[in-house]
């Protein structure tokens, strides 16, 4: 039974009591290099490209990607001690929530060198309500290590983050950590990454005992033990013995390794055909005497490819396995200039970069790391943002040695730098040298891509924004007086610069600041930043879902504006219909067509109107005011007087939409959420009946060692409180994840209460 008291989902209920508090205070950091350490991380400050290595760590929540982290920064020097989750003295979890709550919440880039190369290392945050961060920091990275708990296997983030990563074509190394508890297990393990991830698992390594007599590993492609004899529980594993496996070494062992090295040259030569030929030709006798390196080669090219994934293993909680990973790292994941960016190409020598992320400094301002695609990255240069078409001094250049920052002049393509001064960048925006250079390469990129300007200026010369997911959670956030109120709108804006999924918004009709967030720990954790790091005592209201809206059925009308205003007199009548489309996903989208004989009537100005008419309809539905979605909407026919404004098609239009609305009924949408509990069988019928008093629907109860893995759909307005329920209900043996499947009509019944409650008649 996984029996973990960090349950997966337990900041859902909230209130920060609720959350893993095992820190008493941070603990100061020391870090190995003095001065004169410093002065030699100067001298390889610049590593040549294809020593560099853009990696992120991902995972489920708790799988140990922060330890396994904390252990690489250990071994490759940076670190004098070893961070410890459970002691709050990480260096990647460096905001006091994190260290106060054990988890990371914002991804943290560290930079360290490992054996000559530079490995640029971005930790992940596994909560569902970060997700957006991970997707943030996998679009700038090249390579990512997936962490599982070799006793769980895949798990349910990791699948979401997964997929974020083969969306961005990244190639990955596996690591299976936890191998020293008693539930870990290898073969499952794979399995789970065959048929969960479907993703193909190239075993490098065999684990050399189980649990807590697991003391090292083989490593398939040398044949070598490496083998941690740690004396006590501070043994740090800095040192490992390394030994070729022989006839004296157990018999159950060497039969494994033989069976599984002979089946890794397998499977390498049915992915990568230049391996096969090398077998086939050099050594058709002896399959097993290929050498070492040559197997790697083949491993490396069929990762870079994607065909497969290699699989490693460790405990990083205990020290053992981790410098391998780091091996693997440098060995099979893409150096910068392996992977295929189109911005090279049409940036050629001149500076393209990304802020993927923008941290405040009390002392710096605002912090913006960047990924640096083409070009060189200078300090004190004034660089041109294309998105909000400015031009701003970049004072300093960092290296990000996690909270120890060294300064250097400039960085060239390929690395992940931290930047002073850029005070208007936000998260998502591209930056380059000049308007000219962006100017240039849109050229390139039009004449690249050869059908026109589009192309070259949307999807190549301004980098694809990081998707937004909408939020499912506002709640309105008051100052404690008025007097705060610039402050309080001060650290909002900050606050949305760092995390573009943090919404806000005013009430139109109270006035009242509403903050929109992608769950109840995601709105926690803005109101606990304002407080700690604005000093802003802030009141939340109740936390509500948002909900959308959709109409019943198709309806025709139309409407005329005639108003006088300032003497002029403007004169419009639209007619349109609306019609329901049959989608009902979190992602379907409304739209706006014109019939053919409109088409050309209309000028592009008078077109632009009437689209921002129906657009501005479609953000606040007639019933209560949600975003209305799956509604397809044709203009009939427009027709205005000479001299009226485009403000007041639009106007009219937006009137005509409404009158469209309730004519065609309204129906509310609710968010249905995909539930994950893991659950010991003794407390399954507990949590059943639970979730049948939630709504929920059981999809399918699976079992996991001595657990029960519970899939179900729940509509998200009945998961308020769920983790203290759950605890209460399992005396805390058992963890669930909760992530947004898709928007369902709500029953006749819920809406029509909902409604009666907004109406304050219930
Ligand atoms: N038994 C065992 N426990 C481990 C191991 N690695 C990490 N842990 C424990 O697992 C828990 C979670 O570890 P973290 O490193 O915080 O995991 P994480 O994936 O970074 O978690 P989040 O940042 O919250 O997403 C902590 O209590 C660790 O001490 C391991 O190798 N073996």
């Amino acid at each position: 039974m996984i029996q973990n008291s960090m349950i997966w989902g337990r900041f859902l209920s909230a209130g920060l009591q609720s959350c893993r508090c095992r820190v008493r205070c941070p603990v100061q950091r020391h870090y190995s290099f003095l001065p004169d350490d410093v002065k030699s991380l100067r001298a390889v400050v610049n590593p040549d490209v294809s020593k560099i290595r853009n990696i992120g760590i991902m995972a489920h929540i708790d799988a140990g990607k922060t330890t396994t982290t904390e252990r690489m920064l250990y071994y490759s020097g940076y670190t004098r001690a070893l961070g410890d989750v459970d002691d709050g003295d990480t260096v990647t979890d460096f905001m006091a929530q994190e260290r106060e709550r054990g988890i990371t919440i914002q991804s943290a880039a560290v930079t360290f060198d490992w054996k000559n190369h530079r490995i640029n290392l971005i930790d992940t945050p596994g909560h569902v309500d970060f997700t957006l961060e991970v997707e943030r920091a996998l679009r700038v990275l090249d390579g990512a290590v997936a962490v599982f708990d070799a006793s769980a296997g895949v798990e349910a983030q990791t699948l979401t983050v997964w997929r974020q990563a083969e969306k961005h074509h990244i190639p990955c190394v596996c690591f299976l950590n936890k191998m020293d508890k008693p539930t870990a297990n290898l073969s499952f393990s794979i399995e789970s990454i065959k048929q969960k991830l479907k993703a193909n698992p190239v075993l490098l390594q065999i684990p050399v005992g189980s649990g807590k007599s697991f003391t090292g590993v083989v490593d398939l492609l040398t044949n070598q033990k490496l083998i941690w004899k740690l004396k006590s529980q501070r043994d740090d594993g800095r040192g490992f013995e390394v030994k070729s496996l022989g006839p004296a070494d157990d018999p159950e062992l060497l039969q494994v390794v033989g069976e599984a090295r002979t089946a890794l040259i397998e499977q390498v030569a049915d992915l990568d055909d230049a391996f096969a030929e090398l077998l086939l030709t050099d050594f058709s006798d002896n399959f097993d005497a290929v050498p070492a390196i040559r197997l790697q080669e083949a491993v490396r090219r069929v990762t870079l490819a994607r065909k497969g994934v290699p699989v490693l293993c460790g405990s990083s909680l205990r020290n053992k396995g981790v410098q391998p990973l780091l091996d693997a790292i440098t060995a099979y994941l893409p150096a910068p200039s392996e992977r295929h960016h189109d911005l090279v190409k049409w940036y050629k020598d001149d500076l393209c970069a990304l802020a993927f992320k923008v941290l405040h400094d009390k002392q710096r301002g605002p912090l913006v790391f960047l990924r640096i695609y083409s070009g060189t990255l200078k300090s004190q240069t004034a660089v041109h943002n294309i998105n909000r078409n400015n031009t701003e001094r970049m004072s300093r250049l960092l290296v990000p040695f996690a909270d120890q920052h060294v300064e250097i002049p400039s960085m060239p393509a390929g690395n992940i730098a931290l930047t002073v001064g850029l005070k208007q960048t936000v998260t998502g925006d591209t930056i380059v040298s000049s308007k000219a250079a962006a100017a240039a390469a849109a050229r390139r990129a039009r004449s690249d891509g050869g059908t026109g300007k589009k192309r070259g200026e949307e999807a190549g010369v301004v980098l694809s924004g990081v998707e937004v997911p909408d939020p499912v959670f506002f709640c309105t956030i008051e100052p404690p007086t008025m007097a705060k109120q610039a402050d309080l709108e001060n650290a909002l804006t900050c606050l949305q610069r760092e995390d573009p999924s943090l919404k806000v918004r005013v009430d139109p009709d109270s006035g009242q600041t509403v903050l929109c967030g992608m769950g109840e720990l995601h709105i926690e954790i803005i109101h606990d930043r304002i407080r700690r790091e604005y000093g802003i005592e802030t009141h939340l209201g109740p936390l509500q879902v948002a909900y959308r809206e959709t109409i019943l059925q198709e309806a025709r009308t139309s409407d005329t504006l005639d108003r006088t205003v300032g003497g002029r007199r403007h004169v419009v009548t639209v007619e349109l219909s609306v019609r329901p489309e049959v989608a009902t996903s979190a992602g379907a989208s409304c739209d706006v067509a014109f019939t053919d004989e409109l088409q050309g009537q209309l000028s592009p100005d008078m077109r632009e109107a009437v689209e921002n008419g129906v657009q501005s309809s479609y953000l606040q539905g007639p019933l209560l005011g949600y975003p209305i979605q799956g509604v397809s909407t044709l203009i009939q026919s427009v027709s205005t007087e000479a001299g009226t404004s485009p403000a007041m098609v639009s106007a009219c239009v937006s009137r005509c939409m409404l009158k469209a609305f309730r004519l065609a009924g309204g129906k509310l949408l609710e968010p249905l959420m995909s539930l994950e509990v893991t659950v010991s069988e003794d407390r399954l019928s507990a949590v059943l009946a639970d979730l049948a008093q939630r709504r929920g629907t059981v999809r399918d109860i699976q079992s996991r060692h001595d657990d029960k893995v519970l899939l179900a759909t729940v509509p998200l307005a009945e998961m308020m409180g769920y983790s203290t329920v759950l605890r209460t209900v399992t005396s805390g043996n058992a963890t669930f994840s909760l992530e947004l499947d898709t928007y369902e009509a709500m029953n006749p019944q819920e809406q029509s209460s909902l409604l009666k409650r907004r109406a304050g008649l219930l």
